[in-house]
Protein backbone atom coordinates (compact mmCIF):
# COMPACT_ATOMS: atom_id res chain seq x y z
CA UNK A 1 0.00 0.00 0.00
CA UNK A 2 0.98 3.51 -0.87
CA UNK A 3 -1.40 5.57 0.50
CA UNK A 4 -0.71 9.03 1.68
CA UNK A 5 -2.19 9.52 4.95
CA UNK A 6 0.06 12.42 6.60
CA UNK A 7 0.46 15.94 6.28
CA UNK A 8 3.91 15.93 5.95
CA UNK A 9 4.69 20.06 6.01
CA UNK A 10 3.18 19.77 9.32
CA UNK A 11 4.81 17.08 10.74
CA UNK A 12 8.01 18.60 9.44
CA UNK A 13 7.89 21.84 11.48
CA UNK A 14 6.64 20.65 14.49
CA UNK A 15 9.67 19.26 15.61
CA UNK A 16 13.41 19.68 15.43
CA UNK A 17 13.73 16.11 13.53
CA UNK A 18 17.50 17.37 12.78
CA UNK A 19 18.80 16.78 16.09
CA UNK A 20 17.78 13.23 15.73
CA UNK A 21 20.41 12.29 13.17
CA UNK A 22 18.96 9.27 11.96
CA UNK A 23 15.51 8.19 11.76
CA UNK A 24 13.52 5.21 10.85
CA UNK A 25 9.78 6.21 9.82
CA UNK A 26 8.66 2.59 10.07
CA UNK A 27 5.50 1.30 7.48
CA UNK A 28 7.12 4.50 6.06
CA UNK A 29 5.27 3.73 2.49
CA UNK A 30 6.46 5.77 -0.63
CA UNK A 31 8.72 7.70 1.98
CA UNK A 32 6.93 11.12 0.81
CA UNK A 33 7.15 12.27 4.28
CA UNK A 34 11.29 10.93 4.90
CA UNK A 35 11.62 13.37 1.59
CA UNK A 36 10.55 15.88 3.58
CA UNK A 37 11.94 15.83 6.16
CA UNK A 38 16.05 15.23 4.83
CA UNK A 39 14.50 18.14 2.42
CA UNK A 40 14.27 20.76 5.77
CA UNK A 41 17.05 18.80 7.56
CA UNK A 42 20.12 18.80 5.57
CA UNK A 43 22.03 16.68 8.46
CA UNK A 44 19.40 14.13 8.78
CA UNK A 45 19.28 10.76 7.17
CA UNK A 46 16.77 7.78 7.18
CA UNK A 47 15.30 4.21 6.44
CA UNK A 48 12.30 3.58 5.11
CA UNK A 49 10.84 0.08 6.00
CA UNK A 50 8.12 -1.21 4.04
CA UNK A 51 6.73 -4.28 2.36
CA UNK A 52 8.79 -5.26 0.01
CA UNK A 53 6.79 -3.63 -3.30
CA UNK A 54 6.28 -0.50 -1.04
CA UNK A 55 10.08 -0.54 0.00
CA UNK A 56 11.31 -0.40 -3.68
CA UNK A 57 8.78 2.06 -4.44
CA UNK A 58 10.41 4.38 -1.95
CA UNK A 59 14.12 3.56 -3.13
CA UNK A 60 12.94 4.87 -6.29
CA UNK A 61 11.60 7.82 -5.09
CA UNK A 62 14.58 8.40 -3.10
CA UNK A 63 16.50 8.31 -5.98
CA UNK A 64 14.33 10.48 -7.84
CA UNK A 65 14.82 12.97 -5.43
CA UNK A 66 18.46 12.83 -5.71
CA UNK A 67 18.68 11.47 -1.80
CA UNK A 68 20.08 8.26 -2.05
CA UNK A 69 23.04 9.06 0.01
CA UNK A 70 20.68 10.08 2.79
CA UNK A 71 17.96 7.88 2.50
CA UNK A 72 17.82 3.98 2.66
CA UNK A 73 14.18 1.68 1.44
CA UNK A 74 14.70 -1.58 3.56
CA UNK A 75 12.15 -4.23 3.14
CA UNK A 76 10.83 -6.04 5.93
CA UNK A 77 8.49 -6.68 8.55
CA UNK A 78 7.47 -4.30 11.53
CA UNK A 79 5.35 -7.36 13.29
CA UNK A 80 9.11 -9.23 13.43
CA UNK A 81 12.02 -6.83 13.50
CA UNK A 82 13.58 -3.39 12.96
CA UNK A 83 17.46 -2.15 12.07
CA UNK A 84 18.51 -0.90 15.53
CA UNK A 85 20.34 1.86 16.59
CA UNK A 86 18.06 5.24 15.52
CA UNK A 87 17.92 8.29 17.17
CA UNK A 88 14.26 8.17 15.91
CA UNK A 89 11.30 5.58 14.98
CA UNK A 90 8.35 7.27 13.58
CA UNK A 91 5.07 5.60 12.87
CA UNK A 92 2.91 7.82 10.65
CA UNK A 93 -0.23 6.84 10.24
CA UNK A 94 0.39 3.04 10.99
CA UNK A 95 -0.51 2.13 14.52
CA UNK A 96 -4.16 2.74 13.90
CA UNK A 97 -5.22 -0.15 11.11
CA UNK A 98 -3.77 -2.42 13.57
CA UNK A 99 -5.56 -3.85 16.50
CA UNK A 100 -4.18 -3.93 19.97
CA UNK A 101 -2.03 -6.66 20.42
CA UNK A 102 -0.99 -6.00 16.92
CA UNK A 103 0.12 -2.49 17.52
CA UNK A 104 1.66 -3.07 20.92
CA UNK A 105 3.96 -5.41 19.29
CA UNK A 106 5.09 -3.00 16.63
CA UNK A 107 5.64 -0.21 19.70
CA UNK A 108 7.58 -3.19 21.17
CA UNK A 109 9.83 -3.55 18.04
CA UNK A 110 10.46 0.02 18.41
CA UNK A 111 11.24 0.33 21.91
CA UNK A 112 13.68 -2.75 21.30
CA UNK A 113 15.13 -1.21 18.22
CA UNK A 114 15.34 2.79 19.87
CA UNK A 115 17.10 1.06 23.32
CA UNK A 116 18.01 3.62 25.71
CA UNK A 117 18.84 6.31 24.09
CA UNK A 118 16.07 6.23 20.92
CA UNK A 119 12.75 7.75 21.00
CA UNK A 120 9.89 6.25 19.22
CA UNK A 121 7.11 8.99 17.62
CA UNK A 122 3.43 7.54 17.20
CA UNK A 123 1.98 10.48 14.86
CA UNK A 124 -1.72 9.46 14.12
CA UNK A 125 -5.17 12.17 13.31
CA UNK A 126 -5.41 13.89 17.14
CA UNK A 127 -8.76 12.58 18.68
CA UNK A 128 -10.08 10.96 15.12
CA UNK A 129 -9.36 7.06 15.02
CA UNK A 130 -5.97 7.48 15.94
CA UNK A 131 -5.06 6.17 19.85
CA UNK A 132 -4.48 9.20 22.16
CA UNK A 133 -2.43 9.53 24.55
CA UNK A 134 -4.52 8.07 27.15
CA UNK A 135 -4.71 4.40 24.77
CA UNK A 136 -1.32 4.75 24.10
CA UNK A 137 0.07 4.51 27.68
CA UNK A 138 -0.86 1.34 28.60
CA UNK A 139 0.93 0.01 25.88
CA UNK A 140 3.81 2.22 25.77
CA UNK A 141 4.78 0.91 29.32
CA UNK A 142 4.52 -2.59 28.65
CA UNK A 143 6.96 -1.63 25.62
CA UNK A 144 8.96 0.19 28.29
CA UNK A 145 8.11 3.47 27.03
CA UNK A 146 6.77 7.01 28.70
CA UNK A 147 4.99 9.62 27.13
CA UNK A 148 7.51 12.32 27.27
CA UNK A 149 5.59 14.99 24.86
CA UNK A 150 3.00 15.60 22.59
CA UNK A 151 3.21 17.54 19.91
CA UNK A 152 0.72 18.81 17.17
CA UNK A 153 1.11 19.08 13.91
CA UNK A 154 -2.08 20.44 11.90
CA UNK A 155 -4.59 17.71 12.72
CA UNK A 156 -2.30 15.47 13.91
CA UNK A 157 -0.74 14.94 17.64
CA UNK A 158 2.85 13.35 17.61
CA UNK A 159 3.33 11.66 20.70
CA UNK A 160 6.97 11.33 21.59
CA UNK A 161 7.64 7.74 23.38
CA UNK A 162 10.92 7.62 25.61
CA UNK A 163 12.78 4.62 27.56
CA UNK A 164 11.64 5.12 31.18
C1 LIG B 1 -1.50 3.65 6.11
S1 LIG B 1 0.06 3.35 5.42
C2 LIG B 1 1.00 4.67 6.16
C3 LIG B 1 2.10 5.08 5.26
C4 LIG B 1 2.92 6.29 5.77
N1 LIG B 1 3.59 5.99 7.03
C5 LIG B 1 2.06 7.52 5.91
O1 LIG B 1 2.04 8.11 6.98
O2 LIG B 1 1.41 7.90 4.93
C6 LIG B 1 0.67 1.92 6.30
C7 LIG B 1 2.01 1.39 5.75
O3 LIG B 1 2.40 0.24 6.50
C8 LIG B 1 2.96 -0.70 5.60
N2 LIG B 1 2.90 -2.04 6.21
C9 LIG B 1 1.80 -2.81 6.43
N3 LIG B 1 2.14 -3.94 7.05
C10 LIG B 1 3.49 -3.89 7.22
C11 LIG B 1 4.44 -4.78 7.85
N4 LIG B 1 4.04 -5.94 8.41
N5 LIG B 1 5.73 -4.41 7.89
C12 LIG B 1 6.15 -3.24 7.33
N6 LIG B 1 5.29 -2.35 6.73
C13 LIG B 1 3.98 -2.69 6.69
C14 LIG B 1 2.10 -0.56 4.37
O4 LIG B 1 2.72 -1.12 3.22
C15 LIG B 1 1.94 0.95 4.29
O5 LIG B 1 2.97 1.55 3.55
Amino acid sequence: MTERTVDAPAIVSAYDWGALGHVVDVGGGDGTLLIALLNEYPALSGTVVDLPATAEVARKMFEAAGLSDRAKAVAGDFLSELPDGAEGYLLSSVLHEWGDDDACAILRNCARAAGEDGAVFVIEPDGAGGRGVPELTACAESAGLVVAAVHTAGTMAIVELAAR
